[in-house]
């Protein structure tokens, strides 16, 4: 027998609640939730769960095969002391206002609290809300698989992001029209338990701002201090009044906000993760990755990549452009909070404090990959040089960093590098120029204080040997389709550990192969999930 868990509701208890409980989608207003039961499916199964998120919240592993669990994570049924419920957001999407968006699939479980922490848990695909607008509630398998590694091995990475729990399969097929072509397909469904301490996002704020629900909007940004920022908050000297928060606290906590942002992005640039969907509704408060849609990682080097075939045209998430994205959301919210604090200019210290951070959270997370004991005038030309050239030669970018530790700083040669070029004729054009520049290199290094040996620590701690590459998750998805969930299990492994080479995982090591280069769900992914 499972044992009971312990569940604290505060969302539900502090905040007011829709009015109307029937499950019809609408316009909501002046509440920030609306009470609603997942949908049941036929057949929940679990596909896989991870071990540590799961002793996170006081599960073994034997509760992780409770029947009665599965179900709870397959949307049949809710486990004493939970409340299901979906909220209410809005959010900026592709650079314009739309208005009300809100949980259109994802049901809250309610707060879980164990060893004194307090997590949100969230079904991701459990049916349709009030907020579902024109779609159906649902997640498609391949969706869900990429969600729920993907936030796992960004958690390993050291990287600030939700978690998953689980990965159910619910038995029904989801009809989707992948490449919005008029060729709808059946897919299998799937759903997955989310966990974070506080799914809360910048929509929820600018939704109420934009609604003139200004005591509602004070009331809620009290609430979210008080509760996901309680080791932040009593550090600033200052006085939280919950129900009437300060014009001083409300500065203060935005500038919080656009550090924890500006450290996420710095993460982001620095594994080569391409968010794919920057909106504001997909922007967390606690500065964590949140919704792992159309996402991607860089192959070949290249800042205009975008895997998202949405965003092809304008390329406005594309990997480079994301810290100009983060700030741009970051200003959407000051927008927000501004409608309450009409004299402020702390809100714009805060966005220039979202540019120091960045600044010395990239320079940080660069002299460690590059293996620099700090970061020195000359640094920046030297690294977009090499970064230039990495781009027209086409080198792999995770590749040529793990190789480039394996460099002789006394003897530099470009065959380190061989294996990270994705074609012979970026070797032979851009071969030369790049042994210049190695030689540049190890002159820096030569000048640095570290050993050799801290060097290379340095930058295998810096420089991940395993990243999800997009085929990777795809070949897991075509397989896990036809019922064998090995490979899941394998990345999931393989993914716990990814700054260290593994014995017998070479495979999850090496580029794109040719294969994989302009297929579906490799290069390029649409949004439909
Ligand atoms: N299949 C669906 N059914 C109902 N609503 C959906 C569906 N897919 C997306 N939405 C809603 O559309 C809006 C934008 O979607 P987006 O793709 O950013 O979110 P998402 O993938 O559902 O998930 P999340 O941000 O919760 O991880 C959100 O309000 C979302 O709930
Ligand atoms: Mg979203």
């Amino acid at each position: 027998m499972m044992k009971p868990l312990v569940f604290d509701n505060r969302f539900i208890r502090e905040l007011p609640g829709d009015r109307i409980t029937d499950n019809y989608t609408r316009q909501v207003s002046d509440c920030l939730w609306s009470a609603v039961q997942p949908t049941p499916v036929k057949q929940p199964s679990l596909l896989a769960y991870s071990a540590e998120v799961a002793s996170l919240l006081g599960l073994s592993d034997e509760d992780m095969h409770d029947p009665d669990l599965v179900q709870t994570l397959g949307g049949n049924g809710a486990l004493p002391g939970m409340f299901t419920y979906a909220t209410r957001y809005g959010g900026h999407q592709f650079g314009n206002w739309a208005g009300q968006l809100g949980d259109g699939r994802a049901i809250y479980l309610g707060e879980l609290v164990h060893q004194q922490r307090r997590f949100e848990l969230q079904l991701k695909g459990a049916g349709e809300t009030p907020y579902s607008r024109r779609a159906d509630g649902r997640a498609v398998l391949r969706s869900s698989l990429r969600e729920f590694l993907c936030s796992e091995a960004m958690h390993h990475l050291g990287i600030p992001t939700t978690r998953a729990l689980s990965l159910v399969t619910t038995g029904e097929p989801v009809v989707r029209d992948m490449f919005y072509d008029g060729n709808p397909e059946f897919e299998p469904g799937a759903i997955v338990c989310r966990v974070a301490p506080s799914f809360i996002r910048f929509g929820h704020f600018e939704l109420l701002a934009s609604r003139n629900e200004s005591a509602l909007l004070k009331r809620f940004i009290g609430f979210t201090i008080d509760r996901d920022f309680a080791e932040w908050w009593p550090g600033t000297g200052l006085l939280l009044d919950v129900d009437n928060p300060g014009q001083g606290m409300i500065e203060a906590w935005f500038t919080e906000i656009c550090a924890r942002t500006a450290i996420m992005v710095a993460h982001w640039m620095r594994v080569g993760f391409v968010h794919g969907v920057m909106n504001t509704d997909n922007m967390s408060i606690l500065g964590l990755t949140i919704d792992y849609g159309p996402y991607g990682w860089i192959d070949n080097f290249d800042p205009s990549w975008t895997p998202n075939t949405t965003d092809a045209q304008g390329r406005r998430y594309c990997y480079g452009r994301q810290p100009d994205i983060a700030r741009w959301n970051l200003e959407r919210l000051a927008e927000a909070f501004a409608t309450l604090l009409p004299e402020s200019n702390g809100l714009s210290q805060g966005l220039s404090h979202f540019d120091t951070v960045y600044f010395d959270a990239l320079t940080s997370a660069l002299a460690g990959k590059f293996g620099l004991d700090s970061w020195q005038a000359g640094d920046g030309e030297a690294i977009n040089d090499i970064f230039e050239l990495m781009q027209r030669a086409e080198v792999d970018q995770t590749l040529f960093f793990t190789h480039l530790r394996q460099l002789d700083i006394s003897n530099p040669q470009l065959s380190v590098l061989q294996q990270a070029f994705y074609t012979e004729q970026g070797l032979q054009q851009f071969g030369d120029d790049i042994q210049a520049w190695l030689q540049r290199y190890s002159l820096r290094v030569q000048q640095s204080t570290l050993s050799a040996e801290q060097r290379q620590q340095r930058m295998s701690a810096s420089n991940p040997v395993y990243v999800l590459r997009n085929y990777l998750a795809q070949e897991a998805i075509d397989l896990a389709a036809q019922g064998d969930n090995s490979r899941l299990l394998t990345l999931l492994q393989v993914l716990r550990q990814p700054y260290t080479e593994q014995a017998g995982m070479q495979q999850f090591a090496q580029k794109r192969p040719d294969w994989a280069r302009n297929k579906a769900g490799c290069s390029m992914l649409s949004c439909s999930s």
